[in-house]
């Protein structure tokens, strides 16, 4: 979440999907339909074998297990990475009290009457925040989602202003929350790191004033969950993601592969963590940051919490040396961190098109 140029910008009527689900609960404006069949949620895709949920990664084995658990646990969190760019992470540590805790606050914040939430906007080409982020033009289709995020660590990314006075303790919970989100992606990297053979100190510098953001997403039920999406197709501009679902939330999240669209399927208590586009360009493509997108249920609403760790904005980034060979040219060039972040929150989510910012154009690239 670097901070972005306050060029004024023009992006139209931004609905509150929450207050239009309540005012009209059958009408769906047109600048949230879909206009190709393509880009709607509900593609006939054929059953694949790749079909089934994405790995799941015993934290306490790679913590306190055994020699020989350990080895185990830690070729299944390669082979996640590498093959998925997506697992999720149990007996991760963090207590279940603070995770139901936070999400309850959050739903809370949520459900605080329009006026209050409209205390903390989100301005137009920013993304802190309650509103919708990533909307960038007046014909731009919208997301059938409202958004709250805001900027946790480094410090000097806070905007007071945007931190609720209602619910009472949700700031406080938000960074006690996020230690502990913190600790567990120093753990996963650090981990991330063992997988790939590095010393810990490349991965330690590169993190060491890491930026860290919370964005929370709340869609509500739709009456055509059919012609809307309620979070574009896109990769993360972080090195890792870890997102928590609000228990009892329906099927969201979806991710994309090979060619198919994979639905999540929730782990009670366990946390989803996804590859960023950082890990990407470090490992020079060998850990992707795979594409997903979230769509809506016809009849229950859904909470997310995404936490979004990266490099601090003065890192220089590229691909490491230890992935750069003869059969594997550099596929990245070299480039400032939070040159990126910017890039990445002025543009709007399109695929893994953000990424194409950091690639070397090649002849034969694709
Ligand atoms: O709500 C979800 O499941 C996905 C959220 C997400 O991808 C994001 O916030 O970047
Ligand atoms: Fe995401």
């Amino acid at each position: 979440m670097a901070p972005v140029p306050m060029t004024p910008i023009k992006v139209g009527h931004i609905y509150d999907v929450q207050e239009l689900r309540s005012a009209t609960p059958t009408v769906i404006p047109e600048r949230c339909i879909r206009d190709m069949a393509d880009e709607r949620p509900i593609k006939a895709t054929p059953p694949h074998p790749s079909m089934h949920n994405i790995p799941i990664v015993d934290l306490s084995n790679l913590i306190q297990g055994d020699e020989d658990q350990f080895q185990r646990e830690l070729i299944k969190l390669g082979t996640s990475c590498q093959d998925w760019g997506f697992f999720q992470v149990v007996n991760h540590g963090i207590d279940k009290e603070l995770l139901e805790r936070m999400e309850k606050l959050t739903k809370e914040f949520f459900m605080l009457p329009l006026e209050e939430k409209k205390k903390y906007p989100m301005e137009p080409g920013t993304v802190q925040g309650y509103g919708q982020a990533f909307v960038f033009s007046e014909d731009q289709k919208l997301d059938w989602c409202n958004m709250f995020a805001l900027g946790v660590e480094p410090h000097f990314i806070r905007i007071p202003k945007l931190w609720p006075a209602k619910p009472a303790n949700f700031s406080e919970t938000l960074v006690e929350y996020s230690a502990h989100i913190r600790k567990l992606c120093q753990n996963l990297l650090r981990f991330i790191a063992r997988t790939l053979s590095l010393k810990e100190e490349v991965l330690n510098e590169m993190f060491a004033a890491a930026v860290q953001a919370v964005r929370m997403n709340y869609y509500p039920s739709c009456s055509r969950p059919d012609l809307v999406m309620g979070l574009s197709p896109h990769s993360d501009g972080s090195a890792l993601t870890v997102l928590q679902e609000a228990a009892g939330s329906p099927v969201g999240l979806q991710i994309l592969r090979d060619n198919a669209w994979v639905p999540v399927q929730p782990v009670p208590n366990a946390l989803i963590i996804n590859i960023g586009d950082t890990i990407e360009v470090v490992t020079n493509g060998k850990y992707k940051s795979v594409e997903h997108r979230a769509v809506v249920d016809m009849e229950k609403d859904r909470l997310s919490l995404a936490t979004f760790y990266a490099p601090s904005y003065e890192i220089d980034l590229g691909p490491l040396k230890e992935f750069i060979n003869e059969n594997h040219p550099s596929k990245y060039k070299k480039y400032n961190h939070g040159e990126y972040s910017r890039h990445y929150v002025t543009n709007k989510l399109q695929g893994k098109k953000a990424l194409e910012f950091a690639k070397i154009q090649t002849k034969l690239s694709s």
